[in-house]
């Protein structure tokens, strides 16, 4: 195909008035049907190097980077906060804690609308959406859906101990997965991290006995607690690299907010038939009015509160796999897992020992020496910036931003 010349980098970017006629030209360029989505297909050689050659000038992507770890961080511990405070508190339905996880959807509007609304973008919310990708949005939600259950499941059942033990499996399972789906590279910098992050939550796990708020755990509730953990762990490794392979498919960040709230939306579709039959519903209303230690306003606030900052988790989640890759968003998330206990100890003055000492150390350890080698990485494939498309792709920093498309 021939592709016209480029206009230049700068000019496309700074320039905002001329945003609609670059969009139009630059579809054009990359044959990019107006009212589809990009497929890998439709991408030739040349079109993957204009966009290469724009990647690094996308001004956004650093600090729409940064905000997306930061509501990870943040919707990751706090959500993990509450849910230990709705328990400790008398507060007992697993419904309710796989509801939150996903209902706070509409919050969704935000990103997806606040940029058309700031003039930001010309793109419209919800365009270019095929009913393929609809439908794989659905699919993928019901899959996250059961995730949620089995996550808050496994989390009602077992001590966080335990909990983060078993969870430690899902970073092995996503390296796994991420090599089969995405073709992730194996590199000493994400090996050595998954092994270190493995290492700190198997020495946070082997630190408690099988006890939960003080009480020898009957076998049969450690064994569904196991088998849910164990679950959770499995399907959330294959949901990142699925969720990775699925975004390769979109053209900008406001679509994989789009994709993410058609997720919840069947998420949270699969928790609301569980709760109702169930008697979910009802049950809150008792536990808010009699059982909730803290009284009724407090237990609404906190079960909002929790519907925030999980999405606030999944936003950061799916932000972090689109602009890097499934890996790295599972190495932040199971990084978070040992936060969290730290949390526990500053928040609810959780005993703090010399072994999650050294587990948060090894964690921290771990995380910081994959972010030392994904920046080292990254440096080095600017400094040697070539029209290569497999240097790229070994490149787990992937900004699949198309800056002329940029919404
Ligand atoms: N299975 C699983 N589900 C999650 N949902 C949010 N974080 C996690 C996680 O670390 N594992």
């Amino acid at each position: 195909m021939a592709t016209p010349p480029l206009k230049n980098n700068n000019d496309i970017i700074d320039d905002e008035s001329s945003i609609d006629d670059d969009q139009e030209e630059i579809t054009t360029q990359l044959d990019l049907p107006s009212s589809s989505t990009m497929d890998d297909n439709n991408i030739t050689i040349m079109q993957e190097e204009i966009m290469q050659t724009e990647r690094g000038n996308n001004k956004r992507y650093i600090p729409l980077l940064v905000i997306n770890y930061v509501c990870l961080f943040i919707g990751s511990v706090t959500s993990s906060l509450l849910s230990k405070y709705y328990f400790n508190h008398k507060g007992s339905s697993r419904w309710v804690s796989t509801w939150v996880q996903s209902s706070g959807f509409p919050l969704l509007l935000i990103p997806i609308t606040l940029p058309y609304f700031l003039n930001l973008t010309k793109r419209k919310p919800f365009t270019d959406f095929t009913t393929k990708m609809v439908a794989l949005s659905i699919s993928i939600g019901f899959m996250l859906g059961i995730n949620n259950l089995l996550f808050s499941w496994g989390n009602s059942f077992l001590p966080v101990s335990t909990s983060s033990l078993l969870l430690s499996s899902q970073l092995v399972f996503n390296l796994v997965l991420s090599i089969i789906i995405v073709k992730q590279k194996l590199t000493f910098s994400n090996v050595n991290c998954v092994v270190l992050l493995t290492l700190s939550s198997i020495l946070l796990g082997l630190d408690s006995s099988h006890e939960k708020n003080g009480t020898k755990m009957e076998k049969d509730k450690y064994f569904i607690g196991f088998f849910c953990t164990i679950g959770a762990g499995l399907l959330f490794a294959l949901y990142l690299p699925v969720m990775e392979l699925v975004y390769r498919r979109v053209y900008c960040y406001q679509m994989v907010m789009e994709m993410q709230l058609i997720m919840e939306v069947a998420a949270t579709l699969l928790a609301s038939i569980g709760m109702s039959i169930d008697g979910g519903f009802s049950h809150m209303k008792v536990e808010s009015e009699r059982v909730f230690e803290k009284g009724g306003r407090i237990y609404w606030l906190t079960v909002t509160a929790n519907m925030v900052t999980w999405q606030m988790c999944f936003m950061g989640m799916a932000g972090m796999i689109y602009m890097t890759s499934s890996l790295t968003g599972g190495i932040c998330t199971t990084a978070l897992v040992s936060m969290n206990v730290v949390g526990g100890v500053l928040v609810f003055r959780d005993s703090f020992n010399a072994v999650k000492a050294v587990s948060t150390a090894i964690c921290i350890w771990g995380f910081c020496s994959y972010l030392y080698g994904l920046y080292t990485k990254n440096s080095h494939h600017h400094n040697h910036s070539s029209s290569s498309i497999e240097k790229d792709k070994e490149n787990e920093m992937i900004p699949i931003i198309n800056p002329f498309l940029t919404c």
